[in-house]
């Protein structure tokens, strides 16, 4: 199996359940919810993403034919010697990309594998760590996950729709200005905090990265 990858780097996860973890962020070109172009992003399922997922050609991105020479390219990023090994699978949408093949190779290689996905496709049963992150009036196929994690608010994907949702931790993130890079407290931040205050199965997450100003 061949896999595009838009761009892989080594940071802290920023967002959920891991925040502050040492990770490598390998995220695949393409999506199923938006082709990725501005032009496009209105009439789109899921039209707030502030994320570049278009092609092959950022940092440490490029084609890779083989699983073999992914898995090498993702361990060359993690610091020599060091443990804890953990790579989360993002984009564009993983699940159109990912297999337990990779996964598989990647583990046997001591690294835990984690994915950050919409939940609108099936996902390959040997991940480590699950993420779902609801998108619009997009139907989720995926009932069980290890972490929900709700853009908030969404007309369409009120937290109330997800109630069925199986998830060991459930998380809402502000809605940010995908065309700022900085994380700003705004309205949306607002309410996030008195939902939860409302509603306390649910947990405030902040994307950090956006504040901390690393990748
Ligand atoms: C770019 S997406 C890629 C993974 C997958 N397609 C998904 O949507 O979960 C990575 C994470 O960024 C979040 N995200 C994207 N745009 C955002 C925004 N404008 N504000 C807050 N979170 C956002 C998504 O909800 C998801 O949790
Ligand atoms: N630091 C950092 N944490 C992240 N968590 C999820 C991200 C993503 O774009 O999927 C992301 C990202 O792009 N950077
Ligand atoms: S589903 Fe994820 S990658 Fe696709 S457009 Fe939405 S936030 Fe971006
Ligand atoms: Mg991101």
């Amino acid at each position: 199996m061949a896999y595009s990858v838009k761009e892989m780097f080594y940071s802290l996860q920023g967002e959920g359940h891991h925040s502050g973890r040492p990770s490598i962020f390998c995220r695949f070109a393409g999506c199923n919810l938006w082709n990725g172009k501005e032009a496009s992003r209105e009439q789109s399922v899921c039209s707030f993403c502030d994320t570049d997922f278009i092609g092959t050609d950022g940092q440490n991105g490029g084609k890779f034919r083989t699983e073999q020479a992914l898995v090498e390219a993702i361990e060359a990023l993690w610091p020599e010697q060091a443990e804890h090994k953990y790579v989360v699978f993002t984009g564009g949408e993983p699940a159109l990309q990912l297999t337990n093949e990779l996964i598989i190779a990647l583990q046997k290689r001591g690294f835990e594998c984690a994915v950050e996905s919409n939940g609108t496709l099936p996902l390959p049963s040997q991940l480590d760590w699950v993420c779902i992150s609801p998108k619009g009036s997009a139907e989720i196929t995926v009932t069980e996950c290890d972490e929900l994690k709700l853009v908030f608010p969404q007309e369409a994907a009120m937290p109330e729709r997800f109630t069925d949702i199986k998830a060991r931790y459930r998380y809402l993130s502000p809605l940010n200005d995908w065309q700022q890079s900085t994380l700003i407290f705004n309205s949306n931040t607002q309410a996030t905090i008195d939902y939860c205050l409302a509603h306390p199965q649910w947990r405030l997450t902040l994307q950090s990265h956006k504040i901390l100003h690393i990748d």
